[in-house]
């Protein structure tokens, strides 16, 4: 009887056992399992928009403009016309600065925009891609590269969105100069989702020599920071030309267009190409609305020649903290320019675009002595201004 006994008293304590040790498996199973979902959710959610523990000052501080949306049809098929915001795209400004057009067609008149279009498709159809533009919200920019064409402003964007903090739409909004009447809230719809702390940001560099840029900016929001590329106003005037020659063969030379005058030498200074490097002038505008400490000129010229040096002061200007450094890029013998090692999104090593440091037609060496000159000037005025000698001269 009492062996009986012990032996259920044993099977029971070993079936307590069994039971315990089967819950605690199975709880140790639902902890990994529930730790498993958290780890999928976290990097799909986060990995391509991780913010850094770095917050900008300037984050939540946007304020709400005046702007007012019109076309409610074109609203609607931008963002699908858009390309995709991760990935690099080589897109250029436009050379016709005049012409009011759509942003719809500014895009399809894009010599990237089959490149863009055809990148778009597989990693947007992806599911993992769809999830993780899921995650965050849209705000307006608080930074934006104003200009200047040709200085070099998507090298810099390029580079920038290295950056885990910085979130930027790729293709050139146009707002404060040609779509302004789209509206704010159309402006605002066209940027990436950003969580806590990224910053926003676009380029358009036509805005530099927009009259009305800077009031627009500063109705936006007073806080925006604004950055431009400068470059030596000649080669950038040579540049503007040569990127209108690739698209019309047809135009007149550039020393043709140079001159009022060619025999007076009176310079044509209506012709936008010299326009645009009257940089004093142009900043005089900007300072009716923004204090210098608000603005942060690039050198377009040590963009290339020390493209991290650059990008250190870029980061500090944007209060972020330094990611971007010297083993982020290398030098591309072929291309003759700073490239990255990894691009954005990518693991590959990536170069800007043939459109991006073409080669320039040999120009009238009188005619560019006769340029410098015109310049010196206005570049002294503008080194004073900045308190920088970007030594053009
Ligand atoms: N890393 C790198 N790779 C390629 N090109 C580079 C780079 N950094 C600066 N640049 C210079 O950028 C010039 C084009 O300037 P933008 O991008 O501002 O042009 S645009 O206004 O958007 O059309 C372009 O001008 P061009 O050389 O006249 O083609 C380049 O000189």
């Amino acid at each position: 009887g009492s062996r009986l006994m012990e032996n259920s008293l044993l099977c029971s304590r070993l079936y307590v056992i069994s039971i315990s040790s089967v819950k605690k498996k199975l709880i140790l199973l639902l902890i990994m399992l529930l730790l498993w979902a958290y780890t999928l959710y976290s990097c799909m959610g986060y990995c391509a928009t991780m913010p850094s523990p770095i917050m900008d000052s300037n984050r939540d501080k946007e304020s709400q403009g005046t702007g007012r949306r019109t076309d409610a049809s074109e609203v609607e098929i931008l963002p699908r016309l858009l390309p995709r915001p991760q990935g690099w795209e080589d897109l250029e400004t436009d050379y016709e600065e005049s012409s009011p057009r759509t942003y719809s067609r500014d895009l399809l008149n894009n010599e990237d925009w089959d490149d863009a279009k055809s990148e778009q498709s597989a990693a947007d159809l992806s599911a993992l891609s769809s999830f993780s533009n899921g995650s965050g919200s849209k705000k307006l920019p608080q930074a934006i590269i104003i200009g200047v064409k040709k200085g070099g402003t998507r090298a810099l964007l390029e580079f920038l969105r290295v950056h885990p903090d910085i979130r930027a739409v790729g293709a050139e909004p146009h707002f404060f100069d040609r779509n302004y009447n789209n509206g704010l809230d159309w402006y605002r719809d066209l940027m990436p989702k950003t969580l806590e702390g990224q910053i926003t940001m676009e380029k358009t560099p036509s805005y530099f020599v927009t009259r009305e840029a800077p009031a627009r900016i500063y109705a936006m929001s007073r806080d925006t920071k604004v950055i431009v590329v400068v470059r030596d106003p000649v080669t950038r005037a040579i540049s503007d030309y040569t990127q209108t020659l690739s698209k019309k063969p047809d135009i007149p030379s550039f020393e043709s267009l140079t001159f009022k005058n060619r025999t007076t030498g009176l310079i044509d200074t209506s012709w936008s190409a010299i326009q645009i490097g009257i940089y004093a002038k142009h900043l005089e505008n900007w300072l009716q609305y923004f204090p210098m400490g608000q603005i942060l000129f690039v050198s377009g010229e040590r963009l290339i020649s020390d493209p991290a040096g650059e990008l250190g002061k870029v980061q500090d200007f944007l209060g972020l903290k330094r990611i971007i450094t010297d083993k982020h890029f290398y030098f591309n013998q072929t291309k003759g320019f700073p490239c990255l090692k990894k691009a954005e999104g990518s693991s590959k090593p990536h170069c800007l675009g043939k459109t991006k440091g073409r080669t320039h037609p040999n120009i009238d060496r009188e005619v560019v002595q006769r340029l410098r000159d015109f310049y010196r000037p206005f570049n002294m005025k503008f080194y004073q201004m900045t308190g920088h000698n970007f030594g053009w001269d």
